[in-house]
């Protein structure tokens, strides 16, 4: 499947975050998105969910427009910043709830077996973050939305997370945004870098040095 969002046009207030800006992602790739903060990351990855209704936009799926937002249709999920799964629900209750097996988490996260009766709020930020980028990766959506996955995860969880996304990304799209720019080019099929309101497709790692988004020099 082909997921394309276009010209997208936000603003607050009077303020124009994003200005006729397009990204695709498709099944079998991971599409990163990186950006300087307050670029308007979160907000285009809000506008392809559905959850933010921009001035205008257009998203179209295998070339047919979807006018209503992404989510009702239920092909999408979207990973925010801040832990979506409410802190009293039980481990076990929000793999139900996915209808994601649980029996397979525990198999590539051995150590949270102790957890699977306890309550979100017993685990750890980062050990939360897991479970939801788990979840998202293992749920029924077609089109996965990860905003900042990597971000308050130790280096032997982002290399799990990393395997996972290569092994299930065969069968969906992915687009992921984070400041820990080197795993977005390890993991990214497709590169997008967001600036002064658009985005602009990144063919060579050194453009992000040219466009200013990392210091001359950091890459070499
Ligand atoms: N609800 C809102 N009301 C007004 N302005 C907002 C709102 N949400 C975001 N903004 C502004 O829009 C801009 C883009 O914000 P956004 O959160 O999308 O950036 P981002 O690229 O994800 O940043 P970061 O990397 O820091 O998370 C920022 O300047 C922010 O101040």
């Amino acid at each position: 499947m082909i997921f394309e969002i276009d010209n997208v046009e936000l603003y607050f207030a009077e303020k124009q975050i994003l200005n006729g800006v397009y990204l695709k992602a498709e099944t079998g790739k991971l599409t990163g998105i990186l950006g300087a903060n307050g670029c308007g990351k979160s907000s285009l990855l809000n506008i392809f969910f559905g959850s933010l209704q921009p001035r205008h936009k257009l998203i179209r799926i295998d070339k047919k427009p979807y006018l209503k937002p992404l989510f009702k249709y239920g092909i999408v999920i979207y990973l925010p910043q801040e832990n979506f799964i409410p802190p009293k629900m039980k481990l076990e209750t929000c793999f139900q709830l996915f209808k994601v097996d649980i029996t397979e988490f525990l198999q590539v996260f051995p150590e949270f077996k102790t957890y699977k009766r306890a309550k979100m709020r017993e685990l750890s930020g980062g050990q939360r973050r897991v479970i939801e980028i788990y979840i998202c990766l293992n749920s029924r959506a077609k089109l996965i939305l990860l905003d900042e996955p990597f971000s308050h995860l130790s280096p032997l969880y982002i290399e799990k997370i990393k395997n996972l996304i290569q092994e299930l990304k065969k069968e969906k799209a992915i687009i992921l945004t984070d400041h820990m720019y080197r795993h977005i080019l390890d993991t990214s099929d497709e590169l997008y870098l967001l600036k002064n309101g658009s985005t602009k497709l990144i063919s060579q790692t050194s453009e992000l040095e040219d466009y200013n988004y990392l210091k001359a020099g950091t890459l070499y």
